[in-house]
């Protein structure tokens, strides 16, 4: 499920958010600027410590160099070297240059041997002056030593100074030579004498410390090695330290031999803790304080935004249950007010189409009820329809299966139509009406066929014979004295009787009777049929006049013994051409008919002279031809020996009494001497010169 946010916390996170932003941001910024100032601050402190230090530093050297100048001159020392009871003077010269110059822990005066005449502060027989003795010396045998300058010396020695006063047991020796009257420039002589103070270095450090404040840290370096380390009386922080680096000198006009330190000064980087807590604690405040300003705001903001949206809230639940007329005033903004109206709108549109739909709910109710009422009536006579249907649709079956059964017995004798073409008529047609009623017993004749003999299937000779003597030319009638003997007469469309079909059936519905009523006058109008086809094509193969079968029906033969001699090359065959002579001279005479008359005897006479298996044709006008099935050259000489007997020799008498010769010219062949394609034409022309010889004959 979405996560849902909202209004007031979501409200509350933005404002402390731009909150927060600003006062991180300024707080951040405050932070960098006052460590900035402080880091400035610092480094400028330590810069003005540095050069305090510094000033501090050369101002001490200086007074103490100029006091040993001062005092070296004094000629009191001169004579105290030798006059021991100056000593007293030598100390109150001294006293003063130890107490009064801080950096100075003991001063002595030494002779010229190195033997100490008095000291201030000092510690007495002190041998380790040689060491500075034998320097000095060494100097000024080398010419080196300047007269009348000071010489600075470093030392370590535990003894030169009170242990308790010079822990580090280090620190410096200035010497100043003394002389015994005034140097003139560019002299040089031994001195008589010298001062030497010794400034350890806690007295330095002493003097430098007072202006070290809180984590300051000052180191001396020469030739990097530490010899001096003042440190402040405060603790140095962890921060790391911040450091600045100077050169600090010994020098002066008054000293030979200038002394020069490196000097580190460092500094804690911290800042003040009181400032930086001060400004935390102030960044803190004024963080809190915007935080606390913000969630103010988001508050304010939440309850001046919410209120209006909680009051449009109240408005849209009591729309949602049914209070249309509810009309909130506390929605603060015009925008709110103008959803209110919005959903003002829209409840009292919702209330206006409610109660529309509620007055159409009501007319609704009252439809239904009355479709209920109409529904009730419906269904009862929806029952009754029904049962009406069941009835209906049961009679419907039947009468559709019996139709089925009438469609199927149809189509079979459409079917059976074609079967009717084959030869065996009888036993088709019987077949096909078992098939149909295989219950019933069946009898057929038909008169040209099988010399009008009935053809049975269960129905005794006695009974057809008694059909036989019935003279009913109905289509359908019964035989008196036999029951369930059904009849159908096959007749022809001139009403000729072509044969009948007999039934012998326990049940018979009218239906029945029509289907075979209808399959009766089929089998007669096939029967009629095949009658006619067959009178066609005997009509079409015969000669009309003579009967005899015609030049097409010849043609047909010929080809056939043609195409059997080549299949059978023994099977010769024989072709007679005859044509009658004089015809139509008799035409002429005695008239066409008289020419018809000649030409039927000529047919009777030829067919009398062949064989049965001889076939005489007309080939048309007065020309005949006779083929020989089996026609050798022996048998076809025989044929020919026949007819030439009978030509001439015959007569046909006409209507006036007359006898009328019959003559006509022969030619024939056999196969077995000329190929079948020839035989006509060479019969032909036999049959050509025999009738010239008949001409020159009769001429005669
Ligand atoms: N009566 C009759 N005459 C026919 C028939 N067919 C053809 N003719 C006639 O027969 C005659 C044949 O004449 P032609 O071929 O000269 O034969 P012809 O008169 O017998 O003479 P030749 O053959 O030379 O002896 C014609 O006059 C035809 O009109 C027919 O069917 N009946």
């Amino acid at each position: 499920m979405r996560m849902k946010l909202r209004l007031k916390y979501s409200l509350a996170s933005l404002m402390i958010f731009i909150a927060v932003i600003p006062a991180v941001i300024v707080g951040g910024l405050l932070l960098k600027q006052q460590t900035e100032i402080e880091t400035n601050y610092q480094r400028e402190k330590l810069e003005r410590l540095s050069s305090t230090l510094r000033q501090e530093f050369n101002y001490r050297f200086y007074v103490l160099s100029t006091s040993l100048d001062v005092l070296s001159r004094d000629r009191l020392l001169v004579q105290a070297m030798d006059d021991f009871f100056l000593t007293s003077h030598v100390r109150e010269t001294l006293e003063p240059l130890v107490s009064k110059v801080p950096l100075v822990e003991s001063a002595y005066l030494i002779d010229s041997d190195w033997e100490e005449v008095e000291n201030y502060n000092g510690i007495t027989s002190q041998s380790n002056f040689n060491e500075i003795m034998r320097y000095l010396d060494e100097q000024y045998e080398k010419k080196l030593l300047e007269n009348g300058y000071q010489w600075l010396f470093t030392y370590v020695d535990k003894n030169l100074v009170l242990n308790e006063d010079n822990p580090s047991d280090d620190g410096l020796i200035v010497v100043d030579p003394i002389y015994s009257s005034v140097l003139s420039d560019g002299l040089q002589r031994k001195p008589v004498g010298y001062l030497v103070v010794v400034i350890p270095t806690e007295n330095i450090s002493k003097m430098l410390k007072m202006y070290l404040t809180g984590d300051e840290k000052v180191t001396f370096l020469r030739n990097e090695k530490e010899i001096l380390n003042i440190k402040s009386d405060g603790s140095l922080g962890s921060n790391g330290l911040l450091t600045l680096n100077q050169k600090i000198k010994i020098d002066s006009d008054l000293i030979s031999n200038p002394l020069e330190y490196e000097v580190k000064i460092s500094m804690d980087k911290k800042p003040e803790e009181d400032k930086f807590t001060h400004s935390l604690q102030i960044i803190s405040i004024v963080g809190i304080c915007m935080v606390i300003v913000g969630i103010f705001g988001a508050a304010i903001t939440y309850r001046w935004v919410t209120r209006p949206l909680a009051a449009l809230m109240v408005m849209v639940r009591s729309y949602s249950r049914g209070d249309y007329d509810q009309r909130e005033r506390k929605l603060r903004f015009s925008e709110f007010y103008q959803v209110g109206e919005l959903f003002h709108e829209m409840a009292t549109t919702i209330e206006e189409q409610l109660e529309d739909l509620a007055s159409k709910n009501t007319e609704l109710k009252q439809a239904n009820n009355q479709k209920e009422k109409y529904n009730r009536q419906l269904i009862n006579f929806n029952d009754k329809l029904e049962k009406k249907v069941e009835e209906k649709t049961e009679e419907l079956t039947l009468s559709l299966e019996r139709e089925e059964r009438r469609r199927d017995i149809l189509k079979s004798l459409l079917a059976f139509s074609s079967k009717l073409q084959q030869d065996d008529i009888k036993s088709v047609v019987l077949a096909q009406v078992s098939s149909l009623y295989p219950e019933a017993h069946w009898a057929l004749k038909l008169s040209n066929i099988d010399n009008n003999q009935w053809q049975s299937d269960g129905i005794d000779e006695s009974v057809l014979s008694k059909v036989d003597a019935v003279q009913n030319k109905a289509e359908y009638f019964f035989v008196p004295e036999i029951k369930l003997l059904h009849c159908f007469n096959l007749i022809d469309s001139s009403g000729q009787l072509l044969g009948r079909l007999v039934m012998k059936n326990e049940k018979l519905a009218r239906t029945d009777l029509e289907i075979v009523s209808l399959f009766a006058r089929q089998l007669s109008s096939t029967i009629e049929g095949r009658i006619l086809n067959a009178e066609l094509e005997r009509i079409a193969v015969t000669d009309a006049l003579t009967e005899l079968p015609n030049r097409k029906a010849f043609d047909n033969d010929f080809k056939n013994n043609t195409e059997r001699l080549k299949r059978y090359p023994e099977r010769q065959f024989g072709l007679f051409i005859i044509d009658v002579n004089k015809l139509k001279q008799v035409n002429d005479e005695f008239g066409h008919y008289v020419g018809d008359e000649l030409l039927k005897a000529v047919s009777e006479l030829l067919i009398g002279a062949c064989r049965q298996t001889d076939r005489v044709y007309r080939l048309g006008g007065d020309e005949f031809a006779i083929l020989l099935e089996e026609g050798s050259e022996q048998a076809c000489c025989q044929l020919a020996t026949r007819l030439e007997g009978v030509r001439g020799h015959t007569f046909t008498q006409i209507e006036t009494g007359e006898l009328l010769p019959i003559h006509f010219a022969l030619g024939w062949l056999s196969s077995e001497n000329i190929p079948p394609e020839k035989m006509f034409q060479a019969a032909d022309k036999a049959m050509y010169e025999d009738k010239q010889a008949y001409r020159s004959s009769d001429q005669l």
